[in-house]
This record gives structure tokens, C-alpha cells and sequence, in this order.
């Protein structure tokens, strides 16, 4: 099967994750910051995470050096469009960035100039190119929350216009989703959809959480609802998508290998399974090696690929416009 040519959607890509290493040198250069090197291979390595790291907090490290160049206007509307293009230059055919706010702070940019250069430069890759996007703010689980509501406001300028969706990234600790009740209280009733990182490293109670105490319709990686019988039939009577990042969750450790990743078994228990890329560069990967690594892993048909594809139409926070745009793919 030709993977490149299928029509495909993206709904778990992090902005930060996902730079060109040519860019960053682009970038480092134009802004005067020194890098470790200015050998495109070696930017190439120091981003992409191991094969194997130890666990999440080992790759979650890869994100300083992407960051560092992320603190202007130019160049954070630069890569949005850069993402975007690199997505669509492969048939992505709508995709949704997520990216941390707070992370772009560092050199005096105010959110509201962050927004507004992640939007400009999707929207710029919109009018290039045959891809729809959105984007979703990540709040960091380990910074502090005095700003979150701050962010929630800013952002709304662009909600339902660019701008869909709240979610928790980061490191994963047992029990987080108790702190953060306010902040999706806070983002549900301004008019956000909610998407939450939980059930990646190991904790099935998170996923129950995510969605019972915090009303998130999606979850990001969810693969530990294996171990956990109420959270697996929460997610399963809920209709909760699952975006699952098969690349990402060997690199992190969350399955041993893809032979023993469950987005099978999810797919076969009628579970709403998703599949995304996470990080295109500290994963080294791309949609199209995405969907070939687990169709041809679990010997999945075109039927099959096309099911899932219709699982990401419906479960998008995209209008019912886009949606109904990016039915017209499906077979
Ligand atoms: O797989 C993941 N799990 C949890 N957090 C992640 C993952 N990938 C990236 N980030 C975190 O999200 C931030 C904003 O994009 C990144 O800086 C990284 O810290
Ligand atoms: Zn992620």
C-alpha cells in the first residue's frame, strides 16, 4: 500500500517536537545563539531521543534546544508554518499542533504575541497548501498555575478560529488531574475542548480522571487503560478518543516494542483509537511511517486504515465545515 498517498490526519503533534534541525541553525544563527554545533547531523541527534530512553522524563529532554530558538515572533510563526508544511507535503490532511505558552516567554514575548505567530503561521501553510489545522495549548503539569487562567483569556481571541482546544503535558505523577480541576472547569465553560496526556506512563487512574474529573474527550496516549478495568470501560461507554503515538511510546518506554502496543486490541474492541505522530523530529517520524509501522505491524487493511481515518474525522476539534472536507477523502 502506497502510505505516502493516503489521505491522513494528525491529531497529536507538538510544535516544539516537531522542528527541522535545519531551522534551528537557521534560527540560531539569526538570533545570535550559540549552538552545541552547527553540524546539521549532530543538531539532528542532540533532538531526536533514543530509540530506547529510560522513560519520558529522558525524552522530555530533547525539548531545551528546539526552545531556545522558539522565543521571537518570526521564528515561532516560521516553524508553525514549517509544521504545517511538512505535514501537508506528505497528505496530512488536517492536523492539530499543540504547544506549551508558557514556554515562549523567555525573551520578553507576551502570550498574546505567542498566539498570534503560531496562528499566523498555520494560517499562512492553510492558503499554501491542501491542509486544515488547529492548534491546542499544553500546560506544563510541572510549572507553576498562577498564569494558566491568563492563557485561557489571551487565547480566546482565536478560539474556534484557530485555536480549539486545552490540554496537560509533561511529566506524568499519579493522581495530577486533582489539581487541575479548576483550569478545565475554567477552559470548558470559555468554550475549549479537552484533550489531556494521562495513561502514558503506566497510570490507568489517570485516564478515569482525565475524564471524570476534568471532562476530557480525548486523551493523549492512554495506553495504560490495559491495567484498568474502570478507566478502560470509561473510555469505551464514553465514545473517549485515544491518540495514540506508537513511535513516541517505544522511545518513552510506555510498551516494550510496537509488537506489544494495544492499538490493536483497542481497534478490534471497537475502542476509538487514533493514530498521531507526537514529536515528527524527536520521534523521527512522520505520518506516513506512523500509519506503515502499525498497518503493516498488525496487518491492518485498507478498510481498516480508513475506519480509524473516520475515527479522526469525528473525534477532530475541527467545524463541522472541515470535517465534512475531510470526509470527502474517506473511502
Ligand atoms: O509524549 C509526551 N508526553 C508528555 N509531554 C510531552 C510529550 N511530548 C512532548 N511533551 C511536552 O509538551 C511540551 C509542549 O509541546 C514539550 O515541551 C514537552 O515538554
Ligand atoms: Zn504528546
Amino acid at each position: 500500500m502506497n502510505y505516502f498517498d493516503l489521505p491522513k490526519i494528525d491529531l497529536h503533534c507538538h510544535l516544539d517536537g516537531s522542528v527541522r534541525p535545519e531551522t534551528i541553525i537557521a534560527l540560531a544563527a539569526e538570533q545570535n545563539i550559540t549552538l552545541p554545533s552547527n553540524d546539521i547531523e549532530a543538531i539532528r541527534t542532540l533532538m531526536i531521543a533514543p530509540e530506547t530512553c529510560t522513560d519520558l522524563g529522558e525524552y522530555l529532554q530533547r525539548f531545551d534546544l528546539p526552545l531556545s530558538v522558539m522565543q521571537t515572533a518570526a521564528g515561532i510563526e516560521r516553524i508553525s508554518f514549517e509544521v504545517f508544511e511538512d505535514a501537508a507535503k506528505e497528505n496530512v490532511k488536517y492536523l492539530e499542533v499543540r504547544f506549551g505558552p508558557m514556554l515562549h516567554l523567555e525573551q520578553g514575548l507576551t502570550l498574546e504575541q505567542v498566539f498570534d505567530s503560531v496562528v499566523a503561521g498555520m494560517k499562512r501553510a492553510e492558503a499554501m497548501y491542501d491542509i486544515k489545522g488547529n492548534y491546542i495549548l499544553s500546560i506544563l503539569r510541572h510549572m507553576p498555575k498562577d498564569r494558566i487562567k491568563e492563557v485561557l483569556d489571551t487565547a480566546a481571541k482565536y478560539l474556534n478560529d484557530g485555536i480549539v482546544a486545552f490540554d496537560l503535558a509533561g511529566g506524568e505523577a499519579p493522581g495530577f488531574c486533582a489539581e487541575f480541576v479548576p483550569y478545565a472547569q475554567y477552559a470548558i465553560e470559555k468554550g475549549y475542548r479537552v484533550t489531556i496526556h494521562a495513561g502514558e506512563q503506566g497510570v490507568g487512574q489517570n485516564v478515569f480522571d482525565a475524564i471524570s474529573l476534568l471532562g476530557a474527550e480525548r486523551i493523549g496516549h492512554g495506553i495504560h487503560i490495559t491495567g484498568h478495568e474502570a478507566a478502560y470501560n470509561l473510555v469505551k461507554t464514553q465514545n473517549i478518543a485515544l491518540e495514540t503515538c506508537p513511535s513516541s511510546n517505544v522511545q518513552t518506554k510506555a510498551v516494550e516494542n510496537l509488537a506489544s502496543h494495544p492499538v490493536k486490541a483497542f481497534y478490534q474492541d471497537g475502542i476509538q483509537i487514533t493514530i498521531n505522530t507526537d514529536n515528527r523530529t524527536v520521534s523521527n517520524t512522520t505520518m506516513t511511517d506512523e500509519v506503515r509501522k502499525v498497518m503493516e505491524e498488525f496487518n491492518l487493511s485498507r478498510e481498516d486504515y480508513f475506519n480509524i481515518y473516520k475515527i479522526s474525522i469525528e473525534h477532530a476539534f475541527a467545524s463541522d465545515a472541515v470535517k465534512q472536507y475531510l470526509s470527502t477523502f474517506a473511502e
